[in-house]
């Protein structure tokens, strides 16, 4: 049982457009594990308004987690590691899990020399496609389109809840003119709208090839009457955290899950959640929710390591206008992730202020 270290750090990055709460910073900690010549990095950050534990609760658990995990049994698969580490966290709030599990798995795969993707899996994707996310008022911004194209993203989602169906339908349709038909587009209702409401929408956009529309209605319950009667295909977000003990089948005909780690419950959680789904014919979509460039890493190598070749939701990583490590990832429509999950990295001391960690 090698001893380890933790230091922690709190994070508050600048960021060059809002967050969906309106906050004009994204805050969170930064854990290091460091010991038997090996370091892993994790980030524990609720995002407002989608995380169901407070910041608040997630920095008590921290302190209350930490130095209990200064001696980590061993493990030197993933598989071992997921039978005996990750049972240590099982009740901590999902953005403690997931940062801690990021951190101790990537410290597990550095000390056997290994990329955490490599770690994950055998055979891992060498690249990963990354989706353009395309905010609400994007008319207001014709230059964010233009730089999505410019870029030569492929695949393109688009949020429509601020919009009445008929509205965010002309939207759509607007959106598919400008983007030509070769593009992959997605969108997203983030729980707008009535059964009615969202089966207006999708009949009206029907011959639009939209890849699926995610969580359309503000009644999950009525998720099952949807898949079946709407022409557009269905992925789920917002019900997948909501419902972690729901088994994937009761959603049977769901064209998609968007897995967020950070909001699921951790790496492990998230990573049963896409073998479910697998099984079922699920398409899996690994997605962020504003992680800096740690968790985005680390989503990376989960993408990578779990084969989905459906596009990554990756580009909220563009909505910080710093990161806490040096030097910064370059999101680009094809990531090469190897590259990407190469360091070394520079803890970046502008954003940081650590933190002691109560022995
Ligand atoms: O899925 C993506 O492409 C990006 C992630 C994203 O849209 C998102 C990020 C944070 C919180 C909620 C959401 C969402 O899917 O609604
Ligand atoms: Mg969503």
């Amino acid at each position: 049982m090698p001893e380890c270290t933790w230091r922690l750090f709190r994070f508050s990055l600048p960021l060059a457009m809002p967050l969906p709460s309106g906050a004009s910073v994204r805050q969170g900690w930064l854990v290091q594990l460091q010991g038997a010549g090996a370091t892993g990095w994790g980030e524990v950050a609720p995002l407002p308004g989608f995380s169901r534990e407070t910041p608040e609760a997630a920095f008590r658990a921290l302190q209350v987690l930490l130095p209990r995990l200064t001696s980590v049994p061993e493990a030197s698969t993933f598989a071992e590691w997921a039978e005996t580490v990750a049972p240590l966290l099982a009740d901590a709030p999902a953005s403690v899990r997931w940062g801690l599990e990021l951190a101790l798995a990537s410290w597990q795969a550095a000390r056997v020399e290994k990329r955490l993707d490599t770690w994950l899996a055998s055979d891992p994707l060498p690249v990963i496609s990354i989706n353009a996310l395309v905010p609400t008022n994007w008319q207001a911004h014709p230059e964010c389109l233009a730089t999505i194209r410019a870029a030569g993203y492929r695949t393109v989602k688009v949020k429509v809840s601020g919009h009445a169906p008929g509205e965010a339908a002309r939207c759509v349709r607007q959106l598919r003119d400008m983007l030509g038909g070769e593009i992959t587009l997605r969108v997203d209702a983030n729980r707008a709208w009535t059964l009615r409401e969202a089966l207006a929408f999708a009949e009206a956009v029907a011959d639009l090839e939209i890849a699926y529309i995610e969580e359309p209605l503000r009644d999950p319950e009525k998720l099952q009457e949807f898949v079946q009667r709407s022409p557009v295909p269905v992925a789920l977000d917002e019900t997948l955290a909501e419902q972690p003990g729901t088994p994937l089948h009761r959603w049977e005909g769901v064209a998609a899950v968007v897995l967020k780690p950070l909001l699921l419950g951790g790496l492990l959680s998230a990573w049963r959640r896409a073998e479910e789904a697998r099984a079922l014919g699920m398409a899996v979509v690994w997605s962020a929710a504003f992680e800096t460039g740690i968790g985005t890493r680390g989503l990376l190598a989960l993408a990578a390591a779990s084969r989905s070749t459906e596009a990554a939701g990756l580009d909220p990583y563009r909505w910080l206008a710093d990161d806490v490590v040096h030097p910064r990832l370059a999101l680009q429509p094809e990531m090469p992730v190897g590259e990407a999950l190469t360091g070394p990295w520079r803890p970046n001391p502008v954003v940081l202020e650590t933190i002691d960690v109560a022995a």
